[in-house]
């Protein structure tokens, strides 16, 4: 067997072009476009370029886009101060402060600074709480692009047995919420799990966020299960500098019925969900309808 290969930068693509007519949409109707404010502290390198590529997207899909980028040594205060001029801001309806922040800033204070209702990364714990109640609020982007990928390959999830392996708050325990909405039986696997082969094998669905590259090998899957893979590791071996993902991708292919691939899978979700929260939260902010998005 070879696993159907899921093509999340294809399914991005399309998402983000839906965004785009429901921004125009959006424009005709208020006379205003969304807007959403990245918030960048130091020079990450690998965060610099997710902000740029947010800044391109937001532009592309007909949103204002605004970048603040700060130094690593802005203090905790001065962060906190962007974010209350933000949160006041009538022309800022979604508000993201790229993470990882510098060791010195208090990444929970920062998030809970955040208003609940422009806080289109899903992370503040108000949007948990919805989520956790099944109450409508903000989902993790990265979560909810799996979720979607899911529904694209399997139709209804109802029944399955899921795993999620990683208990993150930003990825892992929204992902097992959203199985569980989805009618999933779900069990979350973490580093004390035992045996977790043997926790995997039973899985219909295998989603992977540990950040240990291929630390999930082919045959701890069962024949056919659709593996979401959401590790994005860089390595250098024998083969080169490469990323790779949670998954052995090669291994895995032999076995598993659907997967995604590391890059080009879940990670563009991630911006196009981005995007899609961020409509979301004009609508609601102008006291529109939700879109069908
Ligand atoms: N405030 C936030 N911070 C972070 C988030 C987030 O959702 N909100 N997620 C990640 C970083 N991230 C977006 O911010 C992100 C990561 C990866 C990708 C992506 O498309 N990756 C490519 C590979 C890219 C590469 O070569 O490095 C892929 O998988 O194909 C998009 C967005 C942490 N921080
Ligand atoms: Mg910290």
């Amino acid at each position: 067997m070879t696993a159907r290969i899921i093509d999340g930068k294809a399914f991005a693509a399309t998402l983000r072009g839906r965004v785009a007519e429901g921004v125009a949409a959006f424009r005709e109707e208020t006379g205003r476009a969304p807007g959403l404010a990245v918030v960048l502290v130091g020079a990450d390198p690998a965060s610099d370029v997710y902000v740029r590529w947010k800044g391109k997207a937001t532009l592309a899909a007909g949103m204002v886009g605004t970048e603040h980028r700060l130094l690593a040594e802005t203090t905790q205060e001065a962060l906190l101060a962007l974010v209350a001029e933000l949160n006041a801001d009538a022309a800022v309806d979604g508000i993201l402060v790229q993470l990882p922040l510098p060791g010195h800033i208090d990444s929970a204070a920062v998030i809970a600074a955040i208003d609940p209702d422009k806080d289109v990364d899903g992370f503040h714990v108000v949007n948990a709480g919805r989520l956790a109640v099944g109450a409508d609020g903000y989902v993790p982007c990265t979560p909810l692009g799996c979720a979607l990928l899911l529904e694209d390959v399997l139709g209804d999830l109802s029944g399955l047995d899921a795993v999620v392996i990683g208990r993150s708050n930003i990825v892992g325990k929204p992902m097992a919420q959203l199985l569980i909405d989805r009618n999933c039986t779900v069990t979350i696997a973490h580093s004390r799990t035992r045996d977790l082969a043997a926790v995997v094998r039973r899985a219909d669905i295998v989603v992977a966020a540990v950040g240990r590259p291929e630390m999930i090998r082919g045959d701890w899957l069962k024949p056919g299960a659709t593996v979401i893979d959401v590790g994005i590791n860089r390595v250098e071996d024998a083969a080169g500098r490469r990323l790779v993902g949670d998954v052995a991708y090669d291994e895995a292919l032999a076995v598993a019925g659907a997967i995604t691939p590391v890059p080009g899978g879940v990670g563009p979700m991630t911006i196009a969900v981005l995007l899609r929260n961020t409509l979301v939260a004009a609508h609601a902010r102008a006291g529109l309808a939700k879109p069908a998005i």
